[in-house]
């Protein structure tokens, strides 16, 4: 196979009208040198038809041309071409065309004659945006995708009430606070709000509070002065400002340091931020939408959670059920996290009868997110539909724990609770404060008897 040169970079297919012979020809043979391959048309109509036969990323046309003007081309090629970049070159500049030009989304108004170095310079700059955003639009999609699907499935009471109340909230602007046990899906709620809000179109920044390290905090919100801090090399924009226009989503609210509580505070009631090592503020217009799983009014009692940003925060609340509560949003939930990883099989035959017991029996502590990995656990495991309990992790069911304890050897009790403790411990993926809310003690006692199987082990 014969291998296609790779393009130069910033090399550009450019379209030049002109009725000009010399600057046809003069333009040809510098833009070629440069890199660039070039069409030349000597009027309009020629240079609309060339737009018609073949995609230019970028449009350098002279205004005075007999039959059709450069701006009319411009305007047909914004119809064939909306994404081309175009340049306007003339001879006689007026106030009526270089609006006109502007009007049409041309990105320059040259006059001439033009240096043409000023034109190379003009072309890189405009092969560099439209680098730039063949590199957003990439980065869109891998955002997409690493989001997944933000549909919210679920037909049960709680979750229909649930849809209203986001229909309801989300194109006011105020400030919502999502609560919910840890994977339920608050996430994809803040996600429902900020689509259905005004604001849709514009960013939605995600930041989980309780994942960034205290002394960082507040720079990777506001941002930061270069040298506003050691290692603080170059300036950096806080997601504040990032998200301006659009949403800002504070995951595990409850997680913010009271001191930063107290700055969070201030920003919500004047929508001015100052980058940490500035003088000055920017005021930024963000909707914010917090999330927590945790009891955030006993945490205001406890004095962890200030009370004035709680109730700053919380204008409007929605509850998304835990998926034990609405059993019926199971098998539905699963077939769709299913779809993920594939797509054989008819959805009401994706999972046997025995799977489904299984699925619907369990208590399902870490939500929908544990659904989820069930379900792409059993996805690598079955070779051809539908998914059996076999496929699915040995140690996710209670009920299977059950058989396991029946079928093993007598043991004793504490042999038993330290199984249903390996268990949680392992479903929680080592996460011992989760394990321990599921199992109903406290952390310290799961340690305690953690421990002391430890000792017992290490003295047999
Ligand atoms: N109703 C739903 N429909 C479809 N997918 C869902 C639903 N609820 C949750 N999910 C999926 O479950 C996973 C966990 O959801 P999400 O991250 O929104 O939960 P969370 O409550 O924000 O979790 P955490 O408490 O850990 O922050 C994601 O993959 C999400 O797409």
């Amino acid at each position: 196979m014969t291998q296609k040169p790779s393009p130069k970079k910033n090399a550009m297919h450019i379209l030049f009208a002109d009725d000009e012979r010399n600057l046809q020809e003069l333009m040809k043979k510098n833009l070629e040198k440069i890199g660039h391959s070039v069409v030349v048309c000597p009027d309009g109509a020629t240079a609309v038809a060339a737009l018609q036969k073949e995609p230019f990323d970028c449009l350098i046309v002279d205004i005075d041309m007999p039959g059709m003007s450069g701006i009319e081309v411009i305007q047909h090629a914004r119809e064939l071409r909306p994404d081309v970049e175009a340049v306007v070159m003339t001879g006689n500049p007026s106030q009526e065309t270089a609006i006109a030009a502007l009007r049409h989304q041309a990105y320059e108004y040259l006059t001439k004659p033009c240096p043409l170095a000023h034109i190379a310079e003009l072309l890189g700059q405009i092969a560099q945006r439209r680098s730039t955003r063949r590199q957003l639009a990439a980065l869109q999609h891998r955002v997409r995708q690493a989001e997944g699907d933000s549909q919210l499935v679920g037909t049960a009471p709680s979750m229909d009430a649930m849809k209203k109340l986001i229909s309801r909230v989300a194109p006011t602007e105020s400030t919502v606070l999502i609560r919910g046990e840890t994977g339920c899906g608050k996430e994809l709620v803040a996600r429902a709000v900020h689509q259905q809000s005004l604001r849709g179109e514009e960013p939605l920044v995600a930041v989980n509070c309780g994942a960034l390290p205290e002394n960082l905090i507040e720079s990777e919100l506001f941002g930061h002065c270069k040298g506003a801090f050691t290692g603080a090399d170059v300036a950096r924009v806080g997601l504040f400002e990032v998200a301006d226009g659009g949403t800002i989503f504070l995951d595990e609210i409850g997680e913010l340091p009271l001191a930063m509580q107290a700055k969070l505070l201030r920003v919500l009631e004047t929508g001015d931020i100052r980058r940490l090592g500035d003088n000055q503020t920017v005021n930024v217009n963000v909707r914010v939408v917090c999330a927590t799983h945790r009891d955030l009014d006993a945490m205001v009692s406890e004095g962890t959670f200030r009370e004035d940003l709680m109730f700053r925060i919380n204008t409007f609340e929605i509850m998304v059920p835990a998926l034990r509560e609405r059993p019926q949003d199971i098998l539905p939930l699963a077939v769709h996290l299913l779809r993920r990883h594939r797509t054989d099989g008819s959805d009401d035959q994706v999972f046997t009868p025995a799977a489904i017991d299984e699925l619907v029996a369990h208590r399902w502590p870490g939500n929908v997110r544990e659904l989820a990995n069930v379900v792409e656990h059993a996805a690598i495991l079955c070779d051809a539909m539908p998914i059996d309990v076999t496929h699915l992790p040995r140690h996710f069911s209670s009920r299977q724990l059950r058989k396991e304890i029946r079928d093993t050897a007598p043991m004793s009790l504490r042999e038993m609770e330290l199984i249903a403790i390996d268990r949680a411990i392992e479903r929680h993926e080592g996460n011992k404060k989760a394990a321990a809310e599921e199992l109903g003690v406290s952390l310290k006692t799961l340690y305690n008897k953690l421990n002391a199987a430890e000792e017992k082990k290490q003295s047999a």
